[in-house]
C-alpha cells in the first residue's frame, strides 16, 4: 500500500515522522460469483495464474465443486485449504494453521489469498493475512448474512484469546469483497436469524426506515432466507426480494457511513457497537458459546429497556424493538446474564473503551446516544425490569437455536 503523504522532520535531539497510508478497497455485488461468465474473481487471479483459496469446510462441501470448475474454466490453478472453525476455535492456533498453508503454497509477497466463508473464516483468515509478512493483501467472499452485511464490510479482523472476545486482531481491509447474496439459499435458518441480529443492530440505532422494513418483513425474510427459497408460510416473491435487497444494501451502506470516517476507531463512541457492550463477555461465558447474533441481541434488548428507563425511547418503541427480536426467535434474555456477569463485563468494556462505558442506546429508533454513567445498581434494576418484560414474551425471552452446538450440522 503506497504511503500517500509523509513528512520527516529532525533536529539535534529529535526525529519526527508523520505518514498517512491510503486504505482503498471495494465491495462489489456479483450475482453468481462462481459462474464462469462472471470474471470479477478471475480478473484478480489471472495475472498470477494460480489462487490459494481458504474456504470454510461446510461451504466447500456445498460450493467447492463450483469454485474448482470456475478456476478450471479460467485456466487458473486452484489450491484449496479447508478451514474448520467455530467460535470455540476462533484462536491464534487456527491462524497458525492458515499461515502454514501460506508457507506451503509459497505465497509471494503481493499474492492475494482468497477467503470464502462466514464471519469466522474471514475474521480468522483475515487476521492471518494481517500477520503474514506484517500485511498480505487478500480477497473476501462472505457466505453468511453476518459476513455479507457486517463482518466482510468491516476492516476489523481477529480472534478470541482464552475467554476474551476478539482480543487479538488488526485493521486489515481486503482489496476486494465480492457480495453474492445467492449464498443465503443454503444458509441454515438459525444462521439467517443470527445475521438478522446485526441488521437489527445497525437499524435500531442507525436507520429507522430500514428498521421499519425489517419490522414489516422479518418473519418472511427469515423463512425464505431473504427471498432465496420458498417457505411454507411465505413465498420468495419479487416484492420480498426487493425488500431484502433494500434492507441489506442500506445495512451495508449505513455500516460504511459510520465506519469509514473512523476506520481505526480513534473515536471510541461507535454507533456500530450497540449490543457489543456486555455481549463480548456474555457470548463466551457458557461452556458452549452463544452464536454471536444471540449474544449481541440480549445486550441490545437490555440496552433498549435501559434506554426507555432513561427516557431516550418511549415504551411503545421499546416494545416494537423487543417484539421484532422475539418474533424472529432471537434471544432477549438468558440465565447467563447475571448481575455478576454484568459487573465483570462492564469492567472489561471500560478497558476496551479507554475508561468510558460509551454504551450506545436507541434515542429513539434510528438514532443513538452514548451512556457513560450507568452504575451497576441501575444496570441490575434495568435487568429486573427487562426480565419482567420478556417473561411475557414467547419462550420467556429465550432464543431459538442460540448456541454454537445447536446449529451445527449433525
Ligand atoms: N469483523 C467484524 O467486524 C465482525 C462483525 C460481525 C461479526 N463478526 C464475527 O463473525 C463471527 C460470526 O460469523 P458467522 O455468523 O458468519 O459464523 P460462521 O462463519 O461460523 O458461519 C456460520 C455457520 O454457517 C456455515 N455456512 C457459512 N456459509 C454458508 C452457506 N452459504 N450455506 C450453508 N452454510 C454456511 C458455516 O460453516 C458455519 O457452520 C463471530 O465470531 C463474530 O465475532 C465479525
Ligand atoms: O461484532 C463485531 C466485530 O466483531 C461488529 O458487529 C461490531 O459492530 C463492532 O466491531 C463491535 O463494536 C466490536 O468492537 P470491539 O468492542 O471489539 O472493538
Ligand atoms: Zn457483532
Amino acid at each position: 500500500m503506497a504511503i500517500v503523504e509523509s513528512t520527516l522532520t529532525a533536529d539535534v535531539t529529535t526525529f519526527r515522522v508523520e505518514a498517512y497510508e491510503k486504505i482503498d478497497y471495494t465491495l462489489q455485488y456479483v450475482d453468481g460469483v462462481f459462474d464462469p461468465a462472471n470474471t470479477q474473481l478471475a480478473d484478480v487471479y489471472r495475472p498470477w495464474g494460480r489462487c490459494l483459496m481458504v474456504i470454510d469446510d461446510v461451504v466447500d462441501d456445498l460450493y467447492g465443486e463450483r469454485a474448482r470448475a470456475y478456476f478450471a474454466a479460467h485456466d487458473i490453478e486452484l489450491t484449496v485449504y479447508r478451514l474448520v472453525v467455530d467460535e470455540t476455535t476462533k484462536a491464534w492456533t487456527t491462524v497458525e494453521g492458515i499461515i502454514d498453508a501460506f508457507t506451503e503454497f509459497g505465497l509471494v509477497r503481493k499474492e492475494q489469498p482468497l477467503i470464502v466463508g462466514g464471519g469466522l473464516a474471514t475474521d480468522v483468515a483475515g487476521f492471518a493475512c494481517a500477520s503474514f509478512r506484517r500485511a498480505t493483501p487478500y480477497v473476501r467472499i462472505p457466505t453468511t448474512l453476518i459476513g455479507l452485511i457486517d463482518a466482510s464490510v468491516s476492516i476489523k479482523v481477529g480472534v478470541n484469546h482464552r475467554k476474551y472476545k476478539n482480543r487479538l486482531g488488526a485493521y486489515h481491509a481486503s482489496s476486494t469483497v465480492l457480495l453474492d447474496f445467492g449464498f443465503l439459499a443454503t444458509l441454515p435458518v438459525d444462521q439467517v436469524r443470527n445475521g438478522m441480529a446485526e441488521i437489527i443492530k445497525i437499524t435500531t440505532v442507525g436507520d429507522r426506515h430500514t428498521f421499519d422494513l425489517m419490522d414489516a418483513h422479518g418473519e418472511a425474510l427469515l423463512e425464505t432466507h431473504f427471498g432465496h427459497v420458498d417457505g411454507e408460510q411465505h413465498a420468495a416473491s419479487a416484492e420480498l426480494r426487493a425488500a431484502a435487497h433494500e434492507i441489506t444494501y442500506r445495512s451495508i451502506q449505513r455500516m460504511l457511513e459510520l465506519e469509514v470516517p473512523n476506520l481505526h476507531e480513534l473515536d471510541l463512541d461507535r454507533v456500530i457497537a450497540f449490543g457489543h457492550t456486555w455481549s463480548p463477555t456474555l457470548e463466551l461465558a457458557p461452556e458452549v458459546p452463544f452464536f454471536h447474533g444471540h449474544a449481541i441481541n440480549i445486550d441490545m434488548a437490555l440496552s433498549t429497556t435501559l434506554a426507555e428507563q432513561r427516557g431516550h425511547i418511549d415504551a411503545t418503541e421499546r416494545d416494537r424493538v423487543l417484539s421484532l427480536m422475539s418474533r424472529l426467535g432471537l434471544s432477549l434474555d438468558s440465565p447467563h446474564l447475571t448481575p455478576e456477569l454484568l459487573e465483570r463485563a462492564t469492567a472489561a468494556i471500560l478497558q476496551t473503551r479507554d475508561g468510558r462505558l460509551r454504551a450506545a442506546v436507541p434515542a429513539p429508533i434510528g438514532t443513538c446516544v452514548f451512556l457513560d454513567d450507568v452504575s451497576t445498581d441501575e444496570l441490575v434494576s434495568a435487568l429486573d425490569k427487562h426480565r419482567t418484560l420478556v417473561a411475557e414474551l414467547p419462550r420467556g425471552g429465550a432464543g431459538v437455536q442460540a448456541f454454537v452446538d445447536e446449529g451445527l450440522p449433525a
